[in-house]
């Protein structure tokens, strides 16, 4: 079912310009069948709960652990980006480097590439968003540009077979191996990444190991989280599903493992030098197809700048100016409260190590008490770059969360009304409570909403409007610039209390009390909804009446959680 989106801003408001995007629906009712023919179920998902299945990061581990040492004759290294796209304190990237530097000590003629693989299905699969990838596509061009600068070519490979075949299967290996041996006219390779946590990634790495060969060694490296899933245990060795006692072992951690006075982390740099021999750099050939950012607005289309310069500045930017008001200014709807750095973190652009660490100078040194009972603006916002490794730990101990399966195998009963009209006007910003609507509409606007927003709408999609949090888990994916799987899920989760460490199910927000919390001169609602009336109270014959009414809706939604929880 493909509908034009018909929400069309009054004349009044010249700034937002006519959203021209057809859309079809349905494709976030359901797991993509083309894709996941067999979609795990509840009790397979159960499987790695009981531990009769093992998790793909236990089978990783045990992979790498296996791997024989590096063969002699080996001559070319390669750094394999995936969403790791930076030079600086790149772990996988420095160890690439390392051992460049070893083999060139043996071997004058030694190589060292970096690469960057497309695959569309992959991003089709995924429902990636057009925002991401455009932003993708821009760091890539940026990042050969840096990278030219130290003799080290990006070569981007695009992978594409008639089976449309994702990247953890037989066909992806074969091609992967056949390009490496390629450039290296069949002598061995030694590939260095960065792992992505996502099970389909997961799988991936994992075929790429039980295949290695003499020919072919995949060196893989935790460098997404500042302290690696799986590392943090409870005191009988057992995995924590309730962030606060995580997090205050995280703390313990960094506190333990400090560098020195400057850093909380270690960074890992690698020294601007010239790598190879001069080369001539072959920009790469690609556009992004139309079936990727026909969603976005193209009236408005303006990407934030995609180096790692620009979220450096950033970062400096917040922390100089920002930082010490986050508490106050985080959650405010019009105001521009928070550092504005998930598009950097979520395609790996910036560190959150780095983050930390200049973090940890503007805190005088500190990070936190033991107690953890400073609560001021700098730790919080540390806090919530913690979440963000919290939700990475929760997805490795429970993959199927990343296979849409809720945390909770109960709330699987939860008897979603999933009206689809319904659904299509939360997703377009025509419910008729202004709050949801200016959030939505921004999101389609910008491809970025601030974490209030992303609660409120989850809440009120999930709750108010009982509709399935996957179909709007899946909405966000394809919208927001700045998705990260984990983080998504993780949110989605929270709002829904169908994720871990979840709000309580009776704990539905108030429309109205968040907007007068949140956006108290209505200046956010009015900015993206013009139409409204100016006097409160007043409806407008261009603006709906309420979809639902908001007392009635938290009573059903409470009826219908409680029943199947
Ligand atoms: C329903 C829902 C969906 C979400 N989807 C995503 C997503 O796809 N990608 C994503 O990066 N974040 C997601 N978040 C978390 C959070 O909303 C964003 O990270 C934040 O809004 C990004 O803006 P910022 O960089 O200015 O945040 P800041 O407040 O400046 O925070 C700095 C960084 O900390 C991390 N962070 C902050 N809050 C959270 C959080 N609650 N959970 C996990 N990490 C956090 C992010 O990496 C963020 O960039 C989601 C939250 C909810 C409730």
């Amino acid at each position: 079912m493909k509908r034009t989106i018909p929400f069309s801003p009054k004349a009044n408001a010249p700034k937002l310009p006519k959203l021209d995007i057809v859309h079809d629906f349905e494709q976030y009712h359901s797991v993509n069948k083309k894709y996941y023919p067999n979609p795990i179920t509840a009790k397979s998902a159960n499987q790695f709960n009981n531990k009769s299945r093992a998790k793909p990061i236990e089978i990783l581990g045990k992979l790498q652990r296996k791997q024989k040492p590096l063969l002699k004759e080996t001559s070319t290294v390669i750094h394999w980006f995936r969403n790791d796209l930076r030079i600086h304190d790149n772990l996988a990237l420095y160890k690439c480097v390392e051992l460049y530097q070893q083999l060139k000590q043996n071997n004058p003629n030694a190589k060292l590439y970096a690469i960057y693989v497309i695959n569309e299905d992959d991003w089709r699969a995924h429902m990636d968003s057009g925002w991401q990838l455009s932003f993708i596509l821009e760091a890539l061009k940026n990042l050969q540009k840096s990278l030219a600068e130290l003799h080290i070519p990006l070569l981007v490979w695009k992978f594409d077979d008639f089976k449309s075949s994702l990247s953890n299967s037989k066909e992806f290996v074969t091609f992967f191996k056949e390009k490496c041996l390629e450039l290296t006219s069949g002598e061995p390779v030694a590939i260095t990444a960065n792992i992505k946590y996502q099970t389909d990634e997961l799988y991936r790495d994992i075929r790429l190991l039980e295949h290695g060969d003499q020919q072919l060694q995949l060196k893989l490296y935790h460098d997404s989280c500042i302290v690696a899933p799986g590392l943090l245990t409870t005191g009988k060795g057992t995995v924590y599903s309730v962030f606060t006692p995580w997090y205050k072992k995280w703390v313990l951690y960094l506190n333990k493992h400090k560098e020195n006075s400057s850093g909380i982390c270690h960074l890992y740099e690698i020294k601007p030098a010239k790598y190879n021999e001069k080369f001539e750099l072959e920009p790469f050939d690609y556009s992004l197809p139309e079936e990727f950012v026909k969603y976005i607005p193209k009236s408005q289309w303006s990407l934030p700048e995609a180096s790692e310069a620009a979220a450096s500045s950033l970062l400096n930017n917040f922390l100089q100016t920002k930082s010490s008001k986050y508490n106050n200014a985080k959650d405010m709807l019009s105001l521009d409260g928070t550092s504005g750095l998930s598009v950097y973190i979520s395609t790996g652009m910036i560190s959150t190590r780095l983050i930390v660490n200049q973090a940890f100078q503007v805190a005088n040194g500190q990070i936190m008490s033991k107690a953890l009972k400073d609560n001021s603006s700098i730790q919080n916002f540390i806090k919530e770059v913690a979440w963000r490794d919290f939700y990475k730990h929760c997805m490795c101990n429970w993959p199927y969360t990343s296979m849409e399966i809720p945390y909770r195998l109960d709330t699987l009963d939860i008897k979603w009304e999933n009206d689809p009209v319904v659904f299509e006007r939360w997703c377009i910003g025509n419910t008729g409570i202004p709050v949801v609507d200016a959030i939505m509409r921004k999101l389609l606007y910008t491809g970025y909403i601030n974490n209030r927003s992303r609660m409120i709408t989850a809440s009120f999609l999930s709750k108010n409007l009982l509709v399935d949090w996957r179909w709007g888990e899946r909405w966000f994916r394809k919208h927001l610039i700045d998705c990260d799987l984990s983080s998504n899920i993780g949110g989605w989760g929270f709002c829904s209390s169908t994720g871990i460490d979840a709000q309580p199910y009776f704990r539905v927000f108030n429309m109205d009390l968040q907007a007068k919390k949140y956006d108290p001169e209505m200046e956010f609602i009015k900015k993206w909804i013009p139409e409204l009336p100016n006097s409160v109270g007043r409806r407008s014959k261009d603006y709906p009446e309420p979809l639902v009414d908001l007392r009635d809706s938290r009573e059903r939604a409470l009826e219908v959680y409680k029943s199947a929880m």
